[in-house]
């Protein structure tokens, strides 16, 4: 086992050019840098100048956009909250909070201010705004459909530079720091753009000498960078081209079959109902109905499963019984990490 890990990093050694070394320990200072000069803007958050919203609810959706895309239209239509929606830049300046109720789940949507290009560099309240996404379970891009591809492309970047990942999930890496051994390095998959020498420099770079690392998989330079760093933040987006009343169904076809893309227009309440249920797909909640009243008790993020279960119950929870797809008999009786799925049944057991 150990021999075949060892001779796949040598055969990689060759693979890997000089250049791309060069390239992949440059990222490494580069994201050291950046780390840096977004230290202050982390303080100053913690000083309460972000958008103060409780959280509330079963789920946070942030919706991201420049300004005027329809952002504020789009949460007066979805839910009681009306935000002002108007033709000029910039008239929504602060963070609004409405409420979409769907599937018997409470699901807060925050409308935001539109950020612009170096919003994370503190242009406009980009920093704020993206303070609140970095909260939210998911979030929606709104964008111009009339505008062509580059806000999309802009606010990518804008969200990348500070450690948010658009529907990417966490690098599968094996990353564990010690006090001495030098630094013991494997695979358990061909590496194509990593070698163990490009590992050593990166992690050289950021002064760690002695450090357990395991490639699970195919990872790039950045995706090692973002292991070592951490705080970074794995967030499901949705693609929201508004206004599509506005552009060709050639355009329309286009957009919508673009990887996680929904088209929709708020001024013809067209598609709604859809980009509804492609949320919901994102947010991943999960409804528990229990058993008694037949009807949803708590829905929560799959992740987070039973989140408000622990919260009220943990103290006196004994067991649960569970019917539904998630178990293999039914019902079963489950422990507070057992993972529920939609439409399962729970009849919870305290001390
Ligand atoms: N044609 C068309 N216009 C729309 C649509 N949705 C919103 N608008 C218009 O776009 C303009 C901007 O809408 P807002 O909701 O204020 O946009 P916003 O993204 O909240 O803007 P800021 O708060 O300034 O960032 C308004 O004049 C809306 O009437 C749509 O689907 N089609
Ligand atoms: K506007
Ligand atoms: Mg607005």
């Amino acid at each position: 086992m150990q021999f075949t890990a060892l001779s796949l990093t040598t055969c990689c050694v060759s693979v890997i050019s000089a250049t791309e070394y060069h390239l992949g320990l440059l990222k490494a200072k580069l994201a050291k840098y950046r780390a840096q000069l977004l230290e202050p803007s982390k303080s100053s958050a913690a000083k309460g100048e972000g958008f103060d919203v409780m959280k509330s609810g079963d789920a946070r959706v942030a919706l991201i956009g420049f300004p005027s895309v329809g952002k504020s239209t789009f949460l007066s239509l979805m839910t009681s909250t009306a935000s002002e929606a108007a033709s000029y830049e910039f008239t929504t300046l602060t963070c609004i909070p409405g409420v979409i109720e769907y599937k018997g789940a409470n699901i807060q949507l925050l409308d935001l201010p539109g950020i612009i290009e170096g919003a994370a560099q503190g242009k406009g309240r980009g920093r704020q705004v993206i303070a609140v996404a970095r909260t939210a379970d998911v979030v929606i891009m709104m964008l111009d459909a009339t505008k062509g591809e580059v806000q999309r492309a802009l606010l990518e970047k804008e969200l990348e530079s500070v450690g948010i990942r658009l529907n990417k999930s966490k690098p599968n890496i094996y990353f564990k720091p010690k006090k001495g051994g030098g630094i013991s390095f494997n695979s358990t998959v061909t590496l194509t753009q990593c070698s163990e020498k490009l590992v050593q420099l990166i992690l050289h770079e950021y002064k760690i000498f002695n450090a357990e690392v395991l490639f699970r998989e195919d990872c790039s330079p950045d995706e090692f960078i973002d292991v070592i760093v951490g705080n970074r933040v794995y967030m499901p987006c949705l693609y929201v081209y508004n206004k599509i009343d506005q552009i060709s169904m050639e355009e329309v076809d286009r957009l919508a079959r673009r990887p996680h893309s929904v088209v929709i227009s708020c001024g013809m309440k067209l598609n709604l109902d859809y980009l509804l249920e492609k949320l919901w797909e994102y947010l991943a909640l999960t409804c528990i109905y229990t058993k008694k009243r037949g009807q949803c008790l708590t829905c929560c993020l799959s992740v987070l499963q039973c989140h408000r279960i622990h919260r009220s119950l943990a103290s006196q929870f004994k067991y649960a019984l569970v019917w539904g797809t998630s178990t293999k008999y039914s019902p079963q009786r489950v422990g507070l990490t057992h993972m529920m799925e939609h439409e399962d049944v729970i009849q919870i057991v305290k001390k």
